[in-house]
């Protein structure tokens, strides 16, 4: 920089270093000359980036606004420019940029230019911001100047006398470029004629001095050439004096510089090792925290979606916990209105209970007077004068049309055979009696008959296996007091038709099912009489359990009124192997059992039996040489007898209390073995005929008969009186009929209650377990949320301490540019 606003003399060595021969830098403005030839002599002078100056006195100045420029901008400051001299205001205006002037219409000849420069714009510097070149003519007149550096800011400085000729053509070019910045100029001025010469240089004679512009030579006198050599001589050792000082003092502010300029640069890099690791940092950070960023998103977004799902649900549930609070509100209403509706429910429920008790109560006695009953009945049957189980009755049939008509004697007699009195004249007039629980008459019809066999039938209903059936000699009326017909039905459709009747009286408390099946034994064959073609194999007995026998593949139909039973006994009786001796015009050949078996269920006590009643209508037991038979019949009589013989060995077994029965002996023993004996009841009847010509027969069948009731199964029992029964037995079905109904009602009742209790109490637990599930629910939100809160806090704790990394590194990179910026003007 120059040496301000004082210093405006002349530095021939700025200039040499400047500008070109002959013209010289001067550091202040224009100062107007009072010589008429100065004036005279200027022929342009252009205000860069101004306007026209006119100043009137004694020294007239005459600038011109801005022209003859191409290209540039305008560059004007309303700062003061010192040391402006006349015209100051032409330094506070300036063209700049990319620029040039050319001056046209010039005469030819010799001209000189002066330079106008102020710094305007880079007033706190630095050196350096602003470095040009000066071209005219194309030949460069100012090199590299600097304004700043040389005056500083705001100072006027020119460059004057820089000479210039101009051809035929008149033009006079002056062109601006920038080294560093762009070049300004604040005045242009060309005047005529070439500058004063200036003695430079001696000649090579050393008598003569040359122009420095032209090199022509200057006649000088000799004392003036030895005065100009001696004081060019001084001033040029001077300068060199200067100079060399200059360039100590310069190499020193080199060496500083040099030293300064290395600390910077070990400064430079230490700083800028620090901002790789602040980049470094920073680069980390950025990362983590783009990461961190990421999994805020994430989470932010998981809760958010979170957040949704929870406020559904937490609607649903409300939505659902309205519903069944309405509902439940609703059935509460239901189940007062219930109780309302019912005033006396209490009082209700008292008497039900109360009547509970006596139903139970009722229960207990029925089935005590149940049990009574069928041991009265016991007693009673046992009460008609026999002490075993096997009861015995004998009828006698009337004489038929043939012995009648013969005229032949009697040999029975009934006077005491209401007492079961038989008597029978043995050899004329010797008589014997035979004692049987009943004796009937020729006269007795089929109702009396039935009427003692009834009671012992019906047992089978109350669980006891029965047999009933019909023995003695051919032709005496086994099947007749059985079967009957159709006028004059016998045992077995007038069992079938009150057991019928008995079960529907007692409908109301017990359920029976009744089957019957038709069996015949012929020729120690069993054969099923109801099947519609025969059996593919034959019919064997089988053992179902202890002592109770089956015939597999039998028809066992299920009857449900008495009207199927005599269909049913009909169709066994047409099937029935029948023959004719000359006993019998249409004897049975085979031994026809009808099996009823009988399931029945108390609807009381919900006890349930199953038993059997065999009613069996046996084949004649006369004897082999009586009926002088031969062939097929001798073999049906050999098997008829050989059965019989075994039913009687069974009858001697079970009197003598023998540990081995032999039922399986024959077909027909075997089949009745759990109906014969044992705990069952059995009644026979022996039929006899009153002819004499018969007494042999029947003497055996009566000592038969004799035999088989003399068989003791059980103690006998004494008769109980049946009054009590009887009045108990008429208030059954009416208490019955009550409990049941009263029973009815109770269970309803109660079932109501039981359900609406239920409804309620479920209502309440659902309830109850929805109100759990929404706290739940509302906990987890709360969590949620809490999770939340700190997550965001922990994002801004985050946002803040990135915040400060870059704050941080952005203040360090501003020192980092301070310092290269500072680094490169030491350099430059
Ligand atoms: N109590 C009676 N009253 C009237 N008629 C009778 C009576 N008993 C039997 N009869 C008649 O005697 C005849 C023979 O009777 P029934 O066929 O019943 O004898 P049975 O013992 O079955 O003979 P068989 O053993 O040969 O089959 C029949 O015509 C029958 O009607």
């Amino acid at each position: 920089m120059g040496d301000g606003g004082s210093d405006t003399g002349e530095d021939p060595m700025l200039d040499s270093l400047i500008c070109v021969a002959g013209s010289s830098i001067k550091k202040s403005g224009f100062i107007a000359s009072h010589s008429t030839d100065e004036r005279e002599r200027r022929v342009i002078f252009v205000n860069a980036g101004g306007e026209e100056l006119r100043r009137q006195g004694h020294s007239e100045i005459e600038v011109e606004a801005d022209r003859f420029f191409q290209g540039g901008d305008v560059l004007r400051t309303d700062e003061e420019v010192a040391d402006g001299g006349d015209l100051p205001s032409i330094y506070q205006s300036a063209r700049y940029g990319n620029f040039c002037y050319e001056f046209r219409d010039l005469p030819p000849g010799d001209y000189s230019v002066d330079l106008h420069f102020a710094e305007i714009v880079y007033t706190n510097g630095p050196r350096g911001m602003r470095v040009f070149n000066v071209f005219i003519q194309d030949e460069k007149a100012v090199s590299e100047l600097d304004v700043y550096s040389i005056v500083g800011a705001n100072r006027a400085l020119q460059v004057m006398n820089i000479p210039v000729s101009a051809g035929k053509d008149g033009v006079v070019s002056v062109n601006f470029q920038g080294v560093v910045g762009s070049p300004t100029v604040s005045g242009i001025c060309i005047k005529q004629g070439a500058p004063e010469l200036q003695l430079v240089s001696s000649g090579r004679d050393g008598k003569s001095l040359l122009c420095d512009n032209c090199f022509a030579p200057v006649k000088l006198t000799a004392a003036e050439n030895k005065a100009a050599r001696m004081s060019f001589t001084a001033k040029y050792e001077r300068e060199i004096r200067e100079l060399k000082a200059q360039c100590q003092m310069k190499q020193d502010e080199c060496y500083e510089a040099w030293m300064s300029l290395t600390a910077a640069n070990q400064e430079l890099e230490k700083v800028r090792a620090e901002l790789d690791v602040k980049f470094f940092q920073n680069f980390t950070l950025g990362q983590a925290m783009e990461k961190e960023t990421e999994k805020m998103a994430k989470i932010s977004s998981k809760y958010e979606h979170d957040r949704r799902l929870w406020v559904a649900a937490i609607d649903e549930l409300e939505r659902k916990m309205k519903a069944i609070k309405s509902e439940h509100s609703q059935l509460s209403f239901e189940a007062h209105q219930c109780a309302n509706s019912i005033p006396g429910l209490n009082q209700m429920v008292t008497a039900v209970q109360s009547l509970v008790g006596q139903y139970d109560d009722l229960k207990m006695k029925f089935n005590e007077e149940q049990e009574r009953r069928k041991k009265l009945y016991n007693q009673l049957l046992e009460s008609k004068g026999c002490t075993g189980n096997i009861r015995v009755f004998c009828r006698c049939r009337p004489l038929n049309m043939e012995e009648a008509s013969s005229r032949p004697q009697t040999v029975v007699e009934f006077t005491d055979a209401k007492d079961g009195d038989l008597g029978v004249l043995m050899n004329g007039s010797n008589k014997k009696i035979y004692k049987f629980d009943r004796v009937y008459t020729p006269k007795d019809d089929q109702c009396d008959v039935f009427e003692d066999a009834s009671p012992v039938a019906t047992s089978v209903l109350d669980g006891y296996n029965v047999c009933i059936f019909a023995y003695g000699q051919t032709g005496t009326g086994k099947t007749f007091t059985m079967e009957g017909t159709e006028q004059n039905r016998g045992v077995n459709y007038r069992t079938l038709e009150l057991l019928f009747k008995i079960a529907e009286d007692r409908k109301k408390t017990i359920s029976y099912d009744i089957s019957v099946s038709v069996l015949e034994v012929y020729n120690e064959q069993v054969r099923d009489l109801l099947a519609s073609s025969p059996p593919a194999k034959r019919l064997e007995i089988k053992q179902v359990s202890e002592g109770v026998n089956h015939v597999p593949g039998v028809v066992d139909m299920k009857v449900e009124n008495v009207d199927e039973v005599w269909n049913i006994l009909q169709t066994g009786s047409n099937a029935r192997a029948v023959g004719s001796n000359n006993v019998n015009g249409h004897s049975s050949r085979s031994h026809c059992m009808i099996c009823t078996v009988v399931r029945a269920k108390n609807l009381v006590t919900g006890e349930c039996t199953r038993s059997k009643l065999w009613l069996v209508d046996l084949a004649g037991s006369e004897r082999l040489a009586k009926t002088d038979v031969q062939g097929e019949r001798l073999k049906e009589a050999q098997s008829i007898n050989k059965s019989l013989s075994a039913l009687g060995d069974v009858i001697s077994a079970l009197a003598t209390k023998s540990s081995h029965i032999p039922y399986r002996n024959s077909k027909l023993t075997h089949l009745l073995q759990d109906s014969l004996g044992g705990d069952s009841k059995t009644l026979m009847f022996v039929q006899i005929s009153p002819s004499e010509h018969d007494l042999g027969e029947t003497v055996s069948s009566l000592n038969f008969a004799t035999r088989v009731r003399g068989v003791e199964l059980g103690p006998a029992k004494k008769q109980s009186d049946t009054t009590e029964i009887q009045k108990l037995k008429l208030m059954l079905p009416f208490c019955l009929c009550q409990l049941k109904c009263k029973d009815d009602t109770i269970r309803k009742l109660e079932e109501n209650v039981q359900a609406l209790e239920g409804k309620t109490k479920s209502k309440e637990q659902f309830s109850k377990s929805q109100q759990d599930k929404i706290i739940d629910l509302e906990n987890q939100v709360e969590l949620k949320a809490e999770l939340c809160g700190h997550l965001e806090k922990r994002l801004s704790q985050v946002y803040e301490k990135m915040q400060r990394k870059e704050e941080a590194c952005y203040s360090f990179q501003q020192k980092v540019i301070s310092f290269i910026i500072l680094a490169t003007f030491q350099r430059s």
